[in-house]
């Protein structure tokens, strides 16, 4: 029997509900893509698109627990969490979901608990889920996840002011991770981060999927990223699936004029190095990387 798919979305459509004087939006548009154990879909899109709306649905985080809460509306279609149906989700199904699905939110540097140091930062959700868990226990799990970050055990006791913010975003990642879980909902995991960390990052997402049945969800801008560590991409476009496969394939046979638009400004202008027998490849590749 084939295992359970990490994420299944069919048809979705999401809305955010009218507010005072700002009118309803629809955010996302019959959306369907699918990830598989061990995949990592990769989702691209200009601003405004739906990329950090279809993040926050998946991770469990987006759907409000009240009718009169703030934030998006499933108003279409579902989207299947670890068989979890979030249209029919109750308080057990976002508590499990939230358990599995680890979520680096959009500017993640920024939200770690000023008050709190490193290490209790790091260890929040475990104490959220388990008050009287052991102290000793989650400072060392703290410790072996910033190892896992790549950041010196020096900084378990210090504040988050007290660090860059690409540690900070490391910290917040360590944080996403700490509860293991089976699937990681990353936006922009490597924003505001200079490229030897970023690297890192993205071994560590590559790590990541080694291990078995390990799914994320990447929404990334940086191309070189998305082609180090994703299966597959879906680019959105004004809350549409507009392309979707393997992300060279996406971007070679285009099939919305977003997409042809993005593989246009994403090849290299010159034709002088087309020519070049052997380099051809990897200095497209590297320029394509440079300029996303
Ligand atoms: N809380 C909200 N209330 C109303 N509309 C919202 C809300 N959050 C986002 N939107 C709208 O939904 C649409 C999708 O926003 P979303 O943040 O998902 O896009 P995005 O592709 O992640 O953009 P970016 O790359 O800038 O983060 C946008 O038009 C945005 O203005």
């Amino acid at each position: 029997m084939s295992p359970v798919p990490a994420i299944v979305v069919s048809d979705l459509s999401v809305e955010y509900p009218a507010r005072g004087a700002s009118a309803a939006h629809v955010a996302l548009r019959g959306v369907s893509l699918r990830v598989e154990p061990g995949e990592i879909l990769g989702l691209l899109g200009e601003t405004g698109s739906g990329k950090s709306t279809l993040a926050r649905v998946l991770s469990g985080r987006g759907i409000p627990k009240r009718a009169t809460d703030p934030g998006p509306r499933i108003t279409g279609g579902d989207a299947t969490v670890l068989g979890h149906s979030l249209r029919r989700a109750r308080k057990r199904d976002i508590s499990e979901i939230t358990f599995h699905v680890g979520f680096l939110e959009q500017e993640a540097a920024n939200t770690l608990e000023p008050t709190l140091t490193i290490a209790e930062n790091v260890s929040l959700p475990i104490f959220e889920r388990d008050h009287g868990y052991s102290r000793r226990a989650a400072g060392e799990r703290a410790a072996t996840m910033l190892d896992t970050v790549h950041l010196p055990l020096s900084v378990l006791t210090k504040y988050p002011y007290e660090l860059s913010s690409g540690q900070r975003q490391r910290v917040a990642l360590a944080r996403a991770l700490v509860l293991g879980p089976s699937v990681l909902v990353a936006d922009e995991p490597t924003a505001g981060i200079d490229a030897t960390v970023r690297d890192a990052v993205i071994d560590l997402l590559g790590q990541l999927r080694e291990h078995r049945g390990f799914s994320a969800i990447i929404v990334s801008h940086d191309l070189a990223v998305l082609r180090r560590v994703t299966t597959n991409a879906a680019v959105l476009h004004e809350g549409r699936v507009v392309g979707y496969g393997p992300i060279d394939d996406v971007l070679a046979a285009p099939e919305h004029p977003f997409v042809s638009g993005l593989a246009t400004a994403l090849k290299p202008p010159q034709k002088r190095k087309e020519s070049r027998p052997q380099s051809a490849t990897g200095d497209r590749t590297r320029t394509m990387e440079g300029q996303a």
